[in-house]
């Protein structure tokens, strides 16, 4: 959410960025109403003085006169509570507005309608040579029996696997392993709940504009999560940290589900885009300050780096274009992997500075050095999430006798062996 005074002094970066996300909203309906409900305040205002100053006069009043003043704080009030509710009416039009409104891009984000404009800012690790025809990693699985893709599908439906021996294992290590990682690097382990109320997906971005691809849970007015963010991003609301405090540092472990409502058809073979995964989720909540904002970026989109680098997973970083960031986003870096079987990177991470549109979204503040109260900057990066990261995990690492070689950095967590 941006605020009313930024939107007035900014018209001009609000437009453009309503135009390269790709969004509508009618700015001047906005203002509009806006000034609508300050001469709505006001003249309730004056309402309520003119009801002071007739009960002040009220005390020294005779009968007929106190009749007559009776009148008309009896009329002043009722044409106060009728303007308060138009009042209510309008501030209800400028919140959902103001909902809608997209965070302003970066400068430096490629101006787009859609992931066609994302650019490749970096290229890590060399793509295996092996000599040999790879196997994808459903052939992969389905050679060692590390999962029933088959089974599972007549009774949960599709999109959703069950692993099973060395595979299930190691997801549950790996999970452990990044959870650790990260908390290492400095930031608090916390797991949280799927299930959040309404406001917390409203708070961190993914409503109003996409209930259709989050499971609802109708009988108890909640909703299943697709990302740890939503509950950490409301985790805070309404405090007042003292800032000292900051940053806020989280590394949110969570199931997470997806409806997949607009991936039809897509990814449909396999392990990449199901309705329920597991994912460590890295979380900032830091100073208003774009420069401590750019500074965890980097520090987040690093972290995720050398979990790739210690799983020995080639990597490219990408600069995501204005049209694909989301609503919210001022910078969004994608971190996609090398997938052998397709022969491309697929997107396994993305890295994301929100500045303060989601703490005003979620009411997330501090007091600053001077004793001011603001609201902070948020950001978030995917820290591991399976089972996405096992299909360039297992591709990568695979042996002409469809085996596949553990990265060193696993050895040990699956009882020292070479081999999963
Ligand atoms: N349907 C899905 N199935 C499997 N993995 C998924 C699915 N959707 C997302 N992921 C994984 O979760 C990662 C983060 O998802 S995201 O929507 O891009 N970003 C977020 O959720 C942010 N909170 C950062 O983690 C993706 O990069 C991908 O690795």
């Amino acid at each position: 959410m941006l605020s009313m005074e930024f939107i007035k002094t900014n018209r001009a970066d609000v437009d453009r960025a309503i135009r390269d996300k790709g969004v509508s909203v009618d700015v001047d309906a906005l203002l509009a109403l806006d000034a609508e409900a300050r001469a709505l305040k006001t003249e309730i205002d004056n309402l309520r003085a003119a009801r002071n100053a007739i009960s002040a006069r009220f005390k020294d009043a005779t009968p007929e006169e106190k009749a007559v003043l009776g009148a008309e704080a009896k009329a002043a009030g009722a044409r106060a509570s009728e303007l308060e509710s138009q009042l209510g009416g309008k501030q209800d039009a400028i919140n959902a507005l103001m909902m809608k409104l997209p965070g302003i891009p970066w400068d430096g984000a490629p101006v787009g309608p859609d992931e066609s404009f994302n650019k490749v800012i970096r290229t890590e690790g060399e793509v295996p040579n092996f000599g040999f025809e790879p196997l994808d990693h459903v052939a992969l699985i389905e050679k060692n029996d590390w999962a029933d893709l088959s089974r599972i599908v007549q009774v949960s439906g599709s999109r959703t696997y069950c692993l099973k021996g060395r595979l299930a294992l190691l997801e549950t290590k790996l999970m452990g392993w990044a959870l650790d990682r990260i908390a290492t690097a400095g930031f608090t382990a916390i797991t949280v709940p799927a299930i959040a109320r309404e406001q917390a997906f409203l708070n961190q971005g993914q409503f109003p504009g996409h209930v259709e691809e989050t499971y609802a849970l109708p009988n108890d007015d909640a909703y299943l999560a697709g990302t740890a963010e939503v509950a950490l991003t409301s985790l805070h609301s309404g405090e007042i940290v003292d800032g000292a405090k900051l940053p806020i540092l989280y590394a949110g472990y969570s199931p997470c589900f997806r409806r997949e409502a607009g991936s039809a058809g897509k990814d449909v073979r396999g392990l990449l885009r199901v309705h329920q995964f597991l994912k460590v989720e890295q979380w900032v909540m830091c100073d208003a300050d774009p420069a401590v904002s750019a500074e965890w970026h980097e520090k987040l989109l690093g972290l995720a780096e050398q979990l790739l680098t210690a799983l020995e997973i080639p990597y490219q970083v990408i600069e995501t274009s204005t049209g694909d960031m989301g609503l919210g986003k001022y910078r969004m870096n994608d971190i996609e992997s090398w997938v052998p079987s397709l022969g491309k990177y697929r997107e396994t991470h993305s890295c994301s500075t929100l500045h303060d549109w989601q703490a005003r979204r979620a009411n997330l503040r501090y007091r600053d050095s001077e004793g001011k109260v603001r609201f902070a900057h948020t950001l978030n990066n995917t820290a591991l999430a399976s089972p996405r990261i096992l299909v360039p995990l297992l591709e990568n690492h695979q042996t002409v006798d469809g085996r596949v070689r553990l990265p060193k950095a696993l050895r040990d967590l699956m009882g020292g062996d070479e081999y999963l």
